[in-house]
């Protein structure tokens, strides 16, 4: 026999669902169990109840990250965390709505309340979500508002399941089940099909009695007569039940005995079932199951909260038709509280008005909600994990000193006295913060650069080359390697060297009828972005004639040199950066965003982010996500651990590049600084010197395991750990702010101007006197070779043989030191390999942090950390004469001379402040020569 009183219900004709969802209601396998042990075969929902759910779990967490990061509002956070649930619940009552031919097994998804005045917003939004939620066993809840009334009608005629909502009066039922026969009437006059078409219609309970009850207790407050008090007394806890059990009649006299619907039934339309919503017990004295024992009856469904399955299983005692039980009795309760003045129409409008505001209040509580989830999970998941060792207090007490200082708003309000007291710098300073805005200010180009990358596409460009250095070539460079080539759009190479070698290779491998050139630069001035542009640009000429400037674009700032030979050229088009943004915190400016349009990117996609990031910047606390890196970084270089030390899986490594620049030239002067570590070959944990601080970016949908173990062994071993998560790759914008912002604060914390460069002109400006001194005698000073041996040229020594060379060099590194290899060669991947190889073995046996820099791009990266920043370097440049040459178009020297002469004039540079330098020139082929300093490095480094 069965015993379940839930499952009982059946026998009686009345279905059993339940008035709750939640994600771990299905996640712990509960609602399967409902479904398979009590017979349950339907599920409400309401925004009280996705209120609850979202309150009471971790587990929408994860999501509300995904697309918050993803730029979702908290409106459409909601949507998708809600239809997610009640798909999960359809597609596990599947079988119940098979089993019953599309009578039973559905799961209601209620519609935003603030709707429930406007008929055609209802129909657009409850089809939208029903085709969203795209399962046949859904239901849109729509109140049975006068305005949700004539939807009701259209919904159905549109083949939209409809779980009519807050119904309380009598009259108003009547016109509900009028408007689904209509609409049923509708279908079927256009020759659509509506066995498949079900309603229902919720008719609330318990509140009619919360309300009559209350006015009942009003009443008894005046009536003191003991018969009289007797008779108000009895009429309490009745109203709902009456008030429902009378309804039920109508719905027998509409459904099962009406004319007009057996028509409608004969051609296959489904009764709509009246529901009992509203059902757990509001009055702690009465029974807890009494809404369920007094209204069961044939197709009638109770939908019940949770406590009331509980009690109903429990104690529940079913019986056949209860709910045509004593139904003189329900009118007499009516009559007798119209008696008593309390008017059924008012109690029952007033409860449908408070109704939808309740269902308000909920709802915008959800969405409060799920913007504090938003806030709290980004913001811990800029730091989540991170391992900070034995530093956190002294951390802590750099993020009090800088809250004190108000350092977040003085940063926003772009006052230069954070970094310094000269007033003439701050003038300067103030003049390079235009970055803190700059989503703002590209999302009014949106609509430019969205038709820009719609001409390229139209274009059929296949290649993108980009000549710029440093800040004008890492962000593009950057994105495309991030999210790759995509087949619409021209794919992205950056030249970023005077290298004829490289240039060349360039020049055979590109077709300049399908290429179109991007020339970037800030100061519209720089040498090497300068002479490539003339060299291209003839080159474009040469094959287009006329037609070259067609093929030219330019980012630079207003009135530079550039732009009037952009000009002069008739570049396509010209973008004038805000000059008010330094080279290497312009990634979201022009700089960035041209290339990443003209390679496709959705830019909306990466600039949203970026401003729910800029909003998290201004936050003066300790949560502000850019302060604490800022501090952290700036507090931990400090106390020793300056060199830090990127562990990114191979997914976002490409952005160590960028970073690498932002970092050494924000903070690499006045014998200070923070030493990026990039692309550095892994190593044993213990080998890594206590002079790190470790930076990895998670990217929390796909953890990278080989990196992870890595991490989490350098961790055990006591070295702090940034870890920052991405939710997705469209993150990347943000993330560059916040580490903009960051590098602001360490400059801030190390007390240097994180705007400025000015020892990388140190080099340039004895790269000049090379060359103007090769112009007027057509010699181009070579530094004095101490010794050649094999392939290779050794100066920079007192040595006379490579391994005493090499020792002596070793020797000379500083405690706490690092070594740099600076190649100024072509980098193919055969050269690149081995300098890879040589770089990992330096790292292994000397056990200390190396920096890898290609010349002359590191001149515009590391290039000022290695002159201005910490004496604690040792370098080894590498000189590899290019085998081809090039002319500089308008020029007496050639991309060669040019090269080697930015070679020669930074090892002059750092030779003049101090660094240890071992110049080693290539007389013959680099891999050669590579393979022999590799060779001598294994014997000599122990
Ligand atoms: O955009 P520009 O002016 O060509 O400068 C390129 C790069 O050169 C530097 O000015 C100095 O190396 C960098 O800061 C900058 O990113
Ligand atoms: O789906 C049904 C209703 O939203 C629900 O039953 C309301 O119940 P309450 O009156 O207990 O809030």
């Amino acid at each position: 026999m069965m015993t379940n009183p839930l499952r009982q219900l059946a026998l009686f004709g009345q279905s059993f669902w339940l008035d709750y969802l939640s994600r771990s209601l299905i996640t712990s396998g509960e609602l399967a169990r409902l479904i398979e042990d009590d017979g349950l075969s339907g599920v409400t929902s309401n925004p009280t109840i996705f209120d609850k759910a979202i309150a009471s779990t971790e587990e929408y967490d994860e999501e509300i990250g995904e697309l918050a990061a993803r730029g979702f509002s908290d409106e459409a956070i909601f949507e998708e965390l809600a239809v997610h649930d009640v798909q999960k619940a359809c597609d596990l009552l599947w079988l119940v709505y098979e089993a019953s031919q599309g009578q039973d097994g559905f799961v209601s998804l209620e519609l935003p309340p603030a709707l429930a005045d406007d008929t055609e917003r209802t129909i657009a939004e409850a089809r939208r979500l029903f085709a969203k939620i795209d399962r046949p066993n859904a239901m849109i809840k729509v109140p049975g508002t006068p305005a949700g009334i004539p939807a009701i009608e259209q919904l159905i005629a549109d083949g939209v399941n409809v779980n009519v909502t807050l119904l309380f009066a009598l009259d108003t039922y009547e016109r509900v089940m009028e408007a689904y026969l209509r609409g049923i009437e509708r279908r079927l006059a256009a020759g659509q099909a509506v066995d498949r078409i079900a309603s229902v219609a919720s008719f609330f309970v318990s509140r009619v009695d919360t309300a009559v009850d209350q006015r009942l207790d009003a009443l008894l407050a005046t009536v003191t007569d003991a018969e009289e008090r007797a008779r108000i007394e009895s009429l309490k806890g009745k109203a709902a039940i009456a008030n429902a059990k009378l309804a039920y009649q109508r719905f027998k006299r509409v459904f099962l005995q009406g004319e007009r619907f057996a028509r409608l039934r004969e051609r296959g339309a489904q009764i709509q079932r009246i529901l009992w919503a509203s059902t757990s017990t509001k009055n702690p004295a009465y029974s807890d199951v009494m809404y369920v024992e007094h209204l069961i009856g044939p197709y009638t469904i109770q939908t019940m909260a949770p406590v009331t399955v509980e009690a109903y299983r429990d104690h529940g005692k079913p019986r056949a038709n209860t709910v045509e039980e004593g139904l003189d009795e329900a009118e007499r309760v009516l009559a007798a509280l119209g008696q008593l003045g309390i008017s059924y129409q008012e109690i029952t409008q007033k409860l449908q008005r408070e109704g939808v505001e309740l269902f308000q209040a909920s709802y915008e509580s959800v969405l409060r909600r799920i913007a504090e989830r938003r806030r709290s999970i980004i913001t811990t998941s800029e730091r989540l994990g991170s391992e900070l060792a034995r530093y956190g207090s002294d951390i802590e007490r750099t993020i009090d000193a800088l809250l004190a200082a108000n350092t977040v708003e003085r940063i926003w309000q772009r006052d230069a006295s954070v970094w310094t007291d000269d007033t003439k710098r701050q003038r300067t300073i103030s003049q390079r913060l235009g970055w803190l805005s700059i989503a703002d200010e590209m999302r009014r180009h949106l609509q430019e650069l969205e038709s820009f990358q719609q001409e390229i596409r139209e274009r059929r460009f296949t290649h993108l080359l980009l000549l710029g250095m440093g800040g004008s070539s890492l962000a593009p460079e950057v994105f495309q390697r991030v999210f790759g080539h995509d087949a619409e759009h021209p794919e992205l190479q950056v030249l970023d060297t005077t290298n004829p070698d490289t240039i060349r290779r360039h020049r055979e491998r590109l077709d300049p009828t399908r290429t179109l050139l991007l020339v970037s630069s800030k100061s519209g001035t720089t040498l090497e972005t300068m002479s490539l542009a003339a060299y291209w640009f003839a080159e474009l000429e040469r094959e287009l004639g006329d037609r070259a400037g067609q093929h030219l674009v330019v980012i630079t700032d207003p009135g530079t040199p550039l732009e009037d030979w952009a000009r002069s050229r008739q570049a396509w088009r010209i973008f004038l950066n805000p000059p008010d943004i330094g080279g290497r915190y312009s990634a979201l400016s022009f700089f960035g965003l041209v290339p990443a349009a003209a390679i496709g990117l959705p830019l909306a996609a990466l600039l949203d982010p970026v401003s729910a990031m800029a909003e998290r910047l201004r936050r003066s606390t300790p949560e502000n996500p850019g302060l604490w890196l800022g501090a952290t970084l700036g507090t931990l270089a400090q106390l020793g651990r300056d060199k830090v030390t990127f562990v990114l899986e191979p997914a976002v490594a490409p952005l160590a590049d960028w970073l690498e620049q932002l970092i050494a030239e924000s903070t690499g002067k006045q014998a200070t600084g923070l030493i990026p570590v990039v692309h550095e070959p892994h190593l044993a944990p213990e080998h890594y010197s206590n002079d790190r601080v470790f930076v990895t970016l998670d990217l929390a949908l796909q953890p990278h395991t080989p990196t992870e173990a890595l991490l989490k062994a350098i961790e055990t071993l006591g070295h702090p750990v940034i870890r920052t998560r991405f939710w997705n790759l469209w993150e990347l914008g943000a993330e560059m702010l916040r580490w903009e912002f960051a590098i602001a604060v360490a400059g801030k914390v190390l007390g240097i101007d994180p705007f400025d460069e000015p020892d990388v002109q140190a080099s340039k400006d004895r790269t000049a006197r090379l060359l103007a001194h090769y112009q007027q005698t057509g010699e181009l000073v070579r530094p004095p070779a101490a010794f050649s041996e094999g392939s290779l040229s050794v100066g920079g020594t007192e040595a006379s043989d490579l391994r005493s060379a090499l020792t002596d060099l070793i020797g000379r590194i500083p405690p706490a030191g690092y070594l740099g290899l600076l190649a100024f060669i072509d980098p193919t991947p055969d050269t690149l390999e081995l300098l890879h190889a040589i770089r990992q073995l330096l790292a292994e046996r000397l056990r200390i942090p190396t920096i890898l820099g290609i010349g002359p791009r590191y001149l515009h990266s590391t290039g000022q950390l290695f002159k201005g920043g910490p004496n604690t370097g040792a370098f080894i440049q590498l000189v590899s004469e290019p085998a081809n040459d090039l002319p500089v178009p308008g020029q007496r020297y050639s991309f060669r001379t040019m090269f080697l002469a930015q070679a020669y004039g930074d090892y002059e540079a750092l030779v003049s402040r101090g660094r240890p330098v071992l110049q080693i020139s290539f007389r013959r082929d680099a891999l050669e020569a590579l393979e022999q300093l590799e060779q001598a490095l294994v014997v000599t480094v122990h």
